[in-house]
């Protein structure tokens, strides 16, 4: 067992300009699409990380060729096939976005992925597959695809309560279906609108026709997929938990490269900070958080953008007055039970955190030092960080787990506390 990673206390308000890597989930949809297209494509400014890192090796190994270009990927497509095992991790973007666009390679292709992968709720995605033409062993990961070079496509009703990935998983792979593709949600509400949303923009982006104008109902035109050069916005999400830093030291903290304009959710933590007191202002430099004085308790809906979940979860552990996150049942099938792990760090702290049906209340108490454990989430590591900042003593046991998608968080969070980039 590797050595706990202690959270570094910052002794004085956090003042820092910081740059972040690019967009999970835009890395991963452009290089779906680039292996999908005409043409050639290029990734631009990609987040090169665990989760990005297994997409492209997913799709060398299926016949893609992805090659160097400085700190770019260059995609060239082919027709994928198998044999092949493609290895999703704990990525959910690899293990919904893949099987899509290996149903209409040729041959066997296996899935697998890190032991708690095997269980993340998979299952809708595989039917939808199979109810478009597909043959898949198996319900989840482990499975097996066996291929036979097309897939007929349609029409297809889902309940995708639990995941939005499992309609932008087979949207980004549908207008390469014989008959293009109708996803239908029948269920309660699909969560992570704005990564549908995300979705949506990039196949239009890539030539694809796109119809959502009726709610809970997409549908892509069969047809090509335009090669393109795709320029990867700053992950927003990942920015959380150094903006969070200004928050709770009393600082100030500048993002470099905020888009004025995004499908990220992590753009809405701009309204959340503010909610709960900072100052919040999007300029030339990027996106600049000043604390208050105190921050406030919130009461949020996260429904949109439960990504942001844990970095919220943190605030509200160290604001004022009690905190209700609520639409966020659907976080018990992320990377691990968030809601769980959550209340368990937190109350381990000495916090008072209750699990509701479908969220967090967070009432703050003060908190000691002790153990945090990040169950393999990139965004509980990060969770435990904001909070070692002002208690003394908070251990993470997994900080490596960050690699995720944030390669050297703990590099980057050590510039930040020395006030660099
Ligand atoms: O499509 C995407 O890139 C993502 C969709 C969301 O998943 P859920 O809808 O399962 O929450 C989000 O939480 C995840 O981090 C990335
Ligand atoms: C839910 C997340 O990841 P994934 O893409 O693995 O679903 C996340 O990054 O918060």
């Amino acid at each position: 067992m590797t050595q706990p990673w202690v959270a570094p206390v910052s002794a004085s308000p956090v003042r820092a300009t910081v740059s972040i890597p690019g967009s999970k989930s835009i890395t991963n949809r452009a290089l779906i699409l680039a292996a999908l297209a005409d043409s050639p494509s290029a990734v631009r400014t990609p987040l090169r990380s665990r989760d990005t890192n297994l997409m492209v090796a997913a799709l060398r190994s299926l016949g893609a060729q992805i090659t160097d270009e400085g700190e770019d990927w260059l995609v060239t497509p082919a027709a994928l096939h198998g044999p092949a095992d493609v290895d999703c991790g704990l990525a959910g973007t690899v293990m919904r976005f893949l099987p899509p666009a290996a149903a209409i390679g040729q041959g066997e292709i296996r899935f697998d992925g890190d032991e708690y992968a095997r269980e993340r709720p998979m299952g809708t995605i595989l039917d939808a597959l199979r109810g478009l033409g597909a043959d898949i062993t198996g319900d989840r990961l482990p499975f097996t695809l066996h291929g036979k070079g097309s897939l007929p496509g349609g029409e297809v009703t889902i309940d995708a309560s639990a995941s939005s990935q499992f309609v932008s998983g087979l949207l980004l792979s549908g207008p390469r279906y014989d008959k293009g593709l109708t996803v239908r949600h029948d269920g309660k509400p699909v969560p992570s609108m704005p990564h549908i949303e995300m979705t949506v923009q990039m196949l239009r982006a890539a030539g694809v026709e796109v119809n959502d104008s009726e709610p809970d109902i997409w549908q892509v035109r069969p047809g090509a997929i335009q090669g393109r050069e795709w320029v990867v916005e700053p992950d927003l999400s990942n920015a959380t938990p150094f903006l969070a830093a200004a928050a709770v030291t009393g600082g100030r903290v500048t993002v470099t490269g905020w888009p004025s304009e995004t499908t990220q959710p992590g753009d809405d933590i701009r309204g959340i900070l503010e909610q709960m007191g900072c100052t919040v202002e999007l300029g030339a430099e990027g996106l600049t958080v000043t604390a208050p004085a105190e921050l406030s308790g919130v009461d949020v809906d996260l429904h949109d953008v439960g990504e942001l979940t844990p970095t919220i979860a943190a605030l509200a552990a160290l604001a004022r007055g009690q905190s209700v996150l609520r639409g966020i049942a659907h976080l018990r099938g992320h990377e691990t039970d968030r809601l769980a792990a959550l209340a368990e760090d937190l109350n381990g702290l000495g916090g008072d955190v209750e699990e509701t049906e479908d969220g967090l209340v967070i009432r703050p108490k003060p908190l000691h030092g002790g153990p945090w454990k990040a169950y393999a989430d990139h965004r509980m590591a990060t969770a435990g960080a904001i909070l070692g900042l002002v208690v003394d003593g908070v251990e993470v046991d997994d900080i490596a787990t960050t690699s995720k998608t944030l390669p050297d968080f703990p590099g980057m969070w050590a510039r930040m506390l020395g006030g660099g980039q």
